[in-house]
């Protein structure tokens, strides 16, 4: 049998891609995937196809767009609600929260511990429903360009990962990726800028408050700063960390997965801290830059169980439900 388990990083398996995409271990790979999201709803996927020359090119791209002055970045500004989730948020204008619906919550949520990072968002450059809000013709030019072109390269990654999760739950591989179009998919880019290490500690700010992501899977690339943090499933309330790994891939199972699969994958919750080892200058620790790119079905899909994963006595535990109500629910309350 090849070896298709590279390691572990805090009981987040390290899974070499390659044979799934080459064809030569697909059902090895498969399994070595599904067993990770079963445990800790995460994995970390080496030769996951997205060329590395593009990945540096994009964080290049990202330094580049938040070294811009704020009068620049604010001529793409994120509308005031999180529904259209678009364009540049400042720090502390996005409060990721985990099911707060309650104003007065929300409010009390957001004075306690603003997210002090930096975000660009943007989409299918066709999605009429949420337009993408670039910066005005003539600044940056080649920004546009390079991140809808990544937007595409990491549809394909999703498109195999999907395949790669139906595998391993025995059904077909086409199940999922049929929902999977890329016309709501989401590319971001975060700098979380250098912070009061004690303040951090102490909870006065955030980088990024606890929450799971609630598209089907999230593709993350984090630069090798540190600080994500993932909840041990079986210990609510514990986090460990999701170190860098050289080359990896994180990805991490969302909300309709769970749903999805009835329970079987996990959509865990997870933060940005400052690292346990960060290395502070005058008590501040360094900056951080990662980017996510969230997979979501089409808006129209409903996500019920898919089959084999109840049984008379393992009925659903949820129900069907609309993928646009569920996304917009969750997007309106984090602004
Ligand atoms: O920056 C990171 O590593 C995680 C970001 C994240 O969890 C999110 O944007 O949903
Ligand atoms: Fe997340």
């Amino acid at each position: 049998m090849t070896s298709v388990l590279l390691g572990d990083a805090h009981g987040i398996s390290v899974v070499d891609f390659k044979p799934f995409l080459d064809g030569s271990a697909k059902q090895d790979v498969a399994n070595a995937i599904l067993d990770s999201f079963k445990r800790v709803g995460f994995v970390y996927l080496i030769n996951h196809g997205i060329p590395e020359e593009q990945i540096k090119g994009m964080f290049d791209w990202s330094k580049r767009f938040f070294a811009q002055p704020m009068e620049v970045k604010q001529q793409a500004p994120h509308p005031p609600s999180g529904t259209h989730h678009r364009g540049y948020s400042a720090p502390g204008q996005e409060k990721v929260v985990q099911h707060v619906y309650d104003d007065n919550e929300l409010k009390d949520v957001r004075a306690k511990a603003p997210d002090v990072k930096e975000s660009f968002e943007c989409g299918w450059e066709d999605n009429a429903g949420m337009p993408n809000i670039w910066l005005p013709d003539g600044i940056l030019p080649g920004f546009k360009e390079a991140c809808t072109e990544f937007y595409w390269t990491c549809h394909e990654t999703e498109l195999q990962v999907l395949r790669a999760i139906t595998i391993g739950l025995g059904i077909g591989e086409d199940y999922l990726v049929k929902y999977h179009h890329g016309h709501h998919n989401q590319l971001r880019l975060l700098h979380y800028p250098s912070v009061s290490a004690a303040q951090l500690k102490d909870e006065k700010i955030a980088r990024i408050g606890a929450h799971s992501d609630f598209g089907s899977i999230t593709l993350l690339l984090q630069d090798d700063a540190g600080g994500l943090e993932v909840e041990d499933p079986n210990n609510p309330g514990e986090f460990k960390s999701a170190p860098p790994v050289a080359g990896a891939l994180v990805v991490n199972a969302g909300d309709f997965m769970m749903r999805w699969s009835n329970d079987v994958l996990r959509s865990t919750v997870h933060r940005v801290r400052a690292p346990s080892n960060a290395k502070t200058v005058d008590g501040m620790v360094p900056d951080r830059y990662s980017i996510p790119y969230f997979c979501s079905p089409e808006l129209t899909a409903v996500v019920e169980c898919l089959p084999g994963t109840y049984t008379a006595d393992k009925p659903p535990k949820y129900p069907p439900i609309s993928a646009g109500e569920y996304i917009l629910r969750r997007l309106a309350s984090n602004y």
